[in-house]
């Protein structure tokens, strides 16, 4: 198994091109199958669980191509069946973002149920309530959700809680409806935003895009487009954070402020310097060390679960004591005990990590539990004292394209030793 080798100490400094997101790229592959002409998608991201979408897309006898200036060509038309596999969808819960369009183009759909994993239990009972609001008739047998429907009928939906693929996989779906759809509670978060402007695009009625009430006026048919994918705000964050805690200067090319206003205050309490153009934001830490910060995890526009573990990374190094509380995923905190084989000063109390900042950790052998953990224990790799090596990092490979070279350009000693 790959591992990423770091020998700790360069602070990160220079500019880094941030690529687009995957959590908007793969609602909006997924978006494709709702349309009757090819859509072409631009600033797509080269991760593994893009990799993953399309070879789910072409079990579906949907054709995907790369032209030869990095630009997606799906074409949905040639679909020959409607069921996503187990062992696709085990490797990326996203996987579930086929149901609503299956169901609401062909009437049929067959996805494998996505089951749990390292940060928490993550059950779909919103999404299969959604749709069957919408008309469709939901079963769960043998670890496959099964969905049958004519044509989908609008509804008023008001989701339990706050989620974003259930809000995706029931926009998505309510787009070819008839009639009215009225998604409450819907997610706000930046990635809906951007599959809700790729469907307009499509030919979609939606109002209310941003805001937690989604309407959406269902329309006969979808058709072609063309749409380019929102810079991946985590993956920018996880940057600015890696030189808020070398104490270096980074600026992150191709990055969009707007969408991570709760991550940049948190990173100016850090003591960073934050200035930001349209499409670029830079971080200088001056050399100093960072300030500890407390912070509690919720959906957007609040702080995001998904810059938490870096945070959590940040406060191991900070001059004081931060609080992290985790509200989105019950087991969020598996990097903890990674981080504490580096020195760090963690205690986990329920859903909160306080964490003492120490003047120093020193590498170690660490292993990735899941994403964001993974980014977490390569940038405490970047100021411990000596080698770290991150195993499992085809976990960091689902979510962060070329992240040991985008680091080596910010000057930090980092490689990929083979596995
Ligand atoms: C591909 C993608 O976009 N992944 C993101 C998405 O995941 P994902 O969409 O899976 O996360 P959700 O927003 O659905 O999860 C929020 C909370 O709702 C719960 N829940 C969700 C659906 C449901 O039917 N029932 C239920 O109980 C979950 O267990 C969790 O506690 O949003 C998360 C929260 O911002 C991010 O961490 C993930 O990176
Ligand atoms: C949890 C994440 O992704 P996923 O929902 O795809 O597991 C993430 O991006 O941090």
């Amino acid at each position: 198994m790959a591992k990423i080798l770091i020998s700790g100490g360069q602070p990160l400094q220079g500019e880094v091109s941030i690529s687009g997101a995957k959590n908007a790229v793969l609602p909006i592959l997924a978006s494709c199958l709702l349309a009757d002409e090819p859509v072409s998608i631009g600033n797509v991201p080269h991760l593994h669980d893009v990799t993953t979408f399309i070879e789910l897309l072409g079990r579906m006898g949907v054709r995907v191509v790369l032209d030869d200036r990095m630009k997606m060509h799906i074409d949905p038309r040639p679909e020959n069946s409607c069921v996503a596999p187990y062992e696709l969808v085990r490797t990326m819960r996203a996987s579930i973002l086929v149901l609503g369009p299956l169901v609401a183009r062909h009437g049929k759909a067959e996805v494998s149920l996505p089951g749990g994993c390292a940060i928490g239990s993550r059950p779909v009972d919103q999404h299969i309530r959604g749709l069957q609001a919408l008309g469709a008739d939901i079963t769960v047998e043998n670890g496959f959700i099964k969905a049958k429907a004519g044509r989908l009928k609008g509804a008023r939906i008001v989701m339990d809680m706050v989620t974003v693929t259930g809000t995706e996989n029931i926009l998505m779906a309510a787009t070819l409806a008839e009639g009215t759809t009225i998604i409450e509670n819907a997610a706000q978060e930046p990635e809906v935003v951007d599959l809700a402007h790729c469907l307009i695009a499509m030919g979609a009625k939606i109002d209310g895009i941003g805001s937690s009430t989604l309407i959406v006026e269902g329309v006969e048919r979808l058709h072609g487009a063309h749409y380019e994918v929102l810079p991946d705000r985590i993956e920018t964050g996880t940057f600015l954070v890696g030189a808020a805690m070398t104490g270096g200067k980074v600026r992150a090319r191709g990055a969009r402020a707007d969408t991570l206003d709760a991550v940049l205050q948190k990173l100016e309490e850090s003591g960073a310097h934050i200035s930001t153009g349209p499409d670029w934001i830079e971080l200088d830490m001056q050399g100093r060390r960072p300030k500890a910060v407390n912070l509690v995890t919720a959906p957007y526009p609040a702080f995001p679960t998904d810059m938490q573990a870096q945070f959590t990374a940040l406060n191991c190094v900070a001059e004081g004591v931060g609080v992290i509380t985790e509200t989105v995923f019950e087991n969020r905190f598996m990097h903890a005990l990674e981080l504490q084989r580096l020195g760090a000063d963690i205690r986990l109390e329920g859903n909160t990590a306080i964490i003492t900042g120490v003047p120093k950790m020193s590498g170690a052998p660490i292993m990735a539990t899941d994403l964001r953990a993974s980014a977490c224990l390569v940038l405490a790799g970047l100021v411990a004292e000596g080698d770290t090596t991150v195993d499992r990092v085809y976990h960091i490979d689902r979510g962060y394209e070329n992240i040991e070279e985008k680091l080596g350009v910010l000057g930090a000693r980092i490689r990929r030793l083979p596995g």
